[in-house]
């Protein structure tokens, strides 16, 4: 397992975390969700004791974070928001560097990474892309096969490919038992991925929800230009209103149906949209909403 109880950080006056806690249980994805400025970096940095708490409780396994991470340290894997290693290095010297690390790497499973994300072994990280030093972030993150997983972002640029292969990866640690904890503003993915999610709202999680629950919170967002006769539209969810522009909260079941009402209707232009998170979660999010 892995527990968060009641974290709390401040950088000065500055509130990084208030009040965190969730458990993740082994063959368990937990996706920590929240806007930027949330809480979700200091959560992870202070999970992986790279920050010390005000107060609260860490429990890796069985030990406790920080006063036992040396115990634990090398079943943990971490890909960190962005990922910067010695620029001068090429890649295979930094693969043979990590094995001093971790003695457990077995080199066959880390040229199949290697050959899975596609990594050119020869560059140094002074010539990679982003996308390409995260493909070696995630190598790393995995390759001693930890028993405990931690992601803070880990999809943030990389492309729509790259994004799948990284979800394979992750469905093969969940169905090994490892346990994952994953940060992510973006609703879609942590839908797709998690089991549990936690909504973090200003150093709060202030909410936390099952698989089943968050679906309910991932709708599109139709616009519809000049649309005349929107009456024949009541049975949605109208959720803005202008002039002639009609915006609707459409959720996944009611969207084939919500299409073809469209054929018979007369409109100039229409947008189909994701709603950003704090649209999700607006009532969660919404100013002056309190947990
Ligand atoms: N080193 C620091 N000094 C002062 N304040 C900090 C520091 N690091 C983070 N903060 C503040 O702590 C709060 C939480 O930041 P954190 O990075 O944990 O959020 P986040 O949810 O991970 O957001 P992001 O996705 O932008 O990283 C923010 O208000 C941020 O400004």
């Amino acid at each position: 397992m892995l527990v968060a109880e009641h974290l709390k950080k401040y950088y000065g006056k500055h509130r990084g975390v208030e009040d965190v806690s969730f458990t993740i249980k082994p063959g368990e994805i937990y996706g920590l969700i929240g806007p930027n400025g949330a809480g979700k970096t200091t959560t992870i940095r202070i999970i992986l004791g790279l920050l010390y708490k005000d107060s609260g409780t860490v429990k890796i396994g069985e030990h406790d974070i920080p006063k036992e991470l040396n115990h634990v340290k090398n079943k943990i894997g971490y890909l960190p928001g962005e990922v910067n290693f010695y620029p001068e290095m090429r890649i295979k010297e930094f693969l043979k560097f990590n094995r001093n690390f971790y003695p457990q790497i077995e080199s066959d499973y880390e040229k199949e990474l290697v050959e899975f994300l596609n990594i050119d072994v020869e560059k140094k990280f002074k010539e990679l892309s982003q996308g390409n030093k995260k493909k070696v972030g995630i190598l790393q993150a995995l390759v001693h096969k930890p028993k405990f997983l931690i992601m803070d972002e880990p999809t943030n640029g990389l492309d729509p490919l790259l994004q799948s292969k990284l979800y394979e990866l992750l469905e093969k640690e969940r169905e090994k038992g490892t346990i994952i904890l994953f940060s992510s503003h973006v609703l879609t993915e942590v839908e797709r991925l998690c089991q549990r999610v936690g909504v973090i709202k200003e150093g709060n999680l202030i909410k936390e929800l099952a698989m089943k629950d968050i679906r309910k919170y991932t709708r599109k967002l139709v616009t519809l230009y000049g649309l005349k006769k929107p009456e024949k539209l009541s049975g949605y969810e109208l959720v803005n209103h202008n002039g002639r522009e009609f915006t609707f909260s459409i959720n996944r079941t009611e969207l084939r149906s919500f299409l073809n009402e469209l054929v018979n209707l007369e409109f100039d232009d229409l947008l189909i949209r994701n709603p950003s998170l704090e649209e999700s979660f607006m009532e969660f999010y919404a100013e002056g909403v309190e947990k």
